[in-house]
């Protein structure tokens, strides 16, 4: 895209969107009309001014919500499917604007925030089909004196809080099956990328979201806005996406009231190299198990653990492959790697290399921050850090590759399993038994088996160990919002 078309396009955008709080059914300003300035990553500056919602705003939301719970709880399973399909056809319909909003706000090359638009707006799809499939059972005790009935109900008005590296996505995993169940919700969004929940909020208002059911407050103080609502009986549900830190600060707040919680944490996973590996898939896999989202993901290979026996020719094919990467604003065609989210987020990644080269590592590309305006940082691969090098233990959350070598099964499946994290794992092997005996052993919610991506809204996502608590996507996506329900009968042929 030309730099005058994607200026006018984002001048455009930006001046007709809404920039306000969304509270009952309504675009309104922050108390004291406060705002915040988001900026671009690619070069630093402010895109525009956003409400900056405070307590009392966030109380109105939850009020609303509270209001409209019952109301939305009854509506007919049907029309609350039809809402969430007209959302996903809307969506669909502003992919493009979905994505440059994206790309602007956070950084990633348009081509992935395309790719995001699609993946955002198919949870929504997905659970406009699970909306009427909400279902019950009846049965028989084991004495057959009695009957056994089960049934689900909303949870209740629920706070969705997300994070910024898919900020599509992330949101529409939520407010979804919310949505589906007869939720009502308040989302609060990342301080970073409020933008495209805001014009998820006006899509779903066109979508025919009634008042009060789906309610958003950008704000600039998270702990305080939000705080007070995990404390107010009506809210009855938490459902947050972020960092191990915050979501276990928010699980303590949220045992005051025994809050419903679904934890969708951080990661570090490990990315396993067989000798009897296809070399080619593996590095094809790694390329996108590392580089998707520029490696800010929660998914994102952390570890590369390759077998002794084949880790020269992967290393010599995957740097070929990295080399190849083109980093710039992610609104420039030809561009594969955007810049980080912040100046935050560069410090760290290069604080994690100076660390690694520290605990032995040898930089094999990349590693150093390039001159200029944004938050840029080369794709790097690195071989040989220690295993108490930062990075082997924390999210790198940046375009690092770290490789270290493993001599058998054995030790490739301990070095996996050493961390507390354990979101996802993937390995590369073309022995069938190898492989499922990997989804046994591996502690992690999740396997990407020879597959370097395997996201999707059919299957369910989510975290053993302190990756999180909970499902996201697939049919226990909705369960996460439905409360069960046990009627005990007596015997109708006593
Ligand atoms: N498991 C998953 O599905 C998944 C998906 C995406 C991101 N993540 C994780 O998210 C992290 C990156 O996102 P981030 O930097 O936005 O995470 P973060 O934990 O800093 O923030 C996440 C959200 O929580 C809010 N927040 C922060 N402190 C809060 C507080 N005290 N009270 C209430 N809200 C608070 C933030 O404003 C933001 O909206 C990484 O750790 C990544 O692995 C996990
Ligand atoms: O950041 C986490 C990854 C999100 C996803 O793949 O759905």
């Amino acid at each position: 895209m030309t730099d005058q078309l994607t200026a006018r396009r984002q001048d455009e955008l930006l001046r007709t969107m809404h920039t306000d709080l969304y509270i009952d059914g309504a675009w309104r300003e922050a108390t004291g009309g406060r705002r915040f300035a988001v900026e671009n990553p690619a070069t630093g500056e402010e895109l525009t001014t956003v409400a900056d919602a405070d307590p009392a705003d966030a109380m109105a939301a939850l009020d609303a919500a509270d209001r409209a719970q019952a109301g939305w709880a009854r509506t007919a399973p049907r029309e609350r499917g039809e809402i969430l399909r007209r959302a996903f056809e809307l969506i669909t319909a502003r992919a493009d604007d979905f994505a440059l909003l994206m790309t602007l706000e956070m950084g990633k090359p348009l081509a992935e925030s395309k790719g995001e638009a699609t993946y955002g707006a198919e949870f929504f799809r997905w659970f406009s089909e699970e909306a009427v499939r909400i279902a019950g059972r009846y049965s028989a005790a084991t004495d057959n004196k009695s009957r056994v009935l089960v049934t689900k109900r909303p949870v209740g008005p629920s706070i969705l809080i997300t994070p910024w590296n898919f900020p599509l996505a992330m949101g529409t995993r939520k407010i979804g099956p919310a949505l589906a169940a007869g939720c009502t919700v308040v989302l609060k969004p990342a301080q970073l990328t409020p933008l495209t929940a805001l014009l998820l909020a006006q899509v779903l208002e066109e979508a025919g979201v009634p008042a009060g059911v789906v309610n958003l407050v950008p704000t600039t103080r998270a702990g305080d806005t939000t705080g007070p609502l995990l404390q107010d009986p009506r809210a009855r549900k938490l459902s947050f996406t972020g960092s191990t830190g915050v979501g276990r600060a928010l699980l303590a707040d949220a045992s005051g009231q025994v809050l419903r919680t679904s934890m969708e944490l951080g990661g570090n996973a490990p990315f396993l190299v067989f000798e009897d590996a296809d070399v080619d898939a593996a590095v094809a896999g790694a390329m996108a198990a590392k580089f998707r989202n520029g490696g800010e993901a929660c998914t994102a290979a952390n570890r590369f653990l390759v077998h002794e026996a084949v880790a020269e020719e992967f290393t010599a094919k995957l740097v070929e492959k990295v080399r190849a990467v083109r980093l710039g604003p992610g609104t420039d065609d030809g561009v594969t790697l955007g810049p980080l989210v912040e100046e935050k987020a560069r410090d760290k990644v290069q604080a994690f290399v100076a660390d690694a080269v520290a605990h032995g590592a040898a930089v094999l590309l990349g590693g150093e921050v390039p001159e200029g305006p944004g938050w840029f940082y080369p794709a790097t691969v690195l071989t040989g850090a220690g295993p108490q090098a930062r990075l082997h233990r924390e999210e790198i959350f940046g375009p690092v590759v770290s490789i270290t070598t493993f001599a058998d099964e054995a030790e490739a499946v301990r070095l996996a399993n050493d961390t507390e994290f354990g979101l996802i794992s993937f390995a590369f092997t073309t022995d069938l038994a190898r492989g499922l005996r990997m989804a046994e052993v591996l502690e992690t919610g999740m396997l990407g088996l020879n597959s370097g991506v395997i996201s999707n809204p059919a299957a369910p996502f989510g975290g053993v160990k302190q990756s999180g608590i909970g499902r996201e996507g697939a049919h226990e996506g909705i369960e996460e919002y439905l409360e069960t329900v046990y009627v005990g009968i007596a015997d109708p042929l006593a």
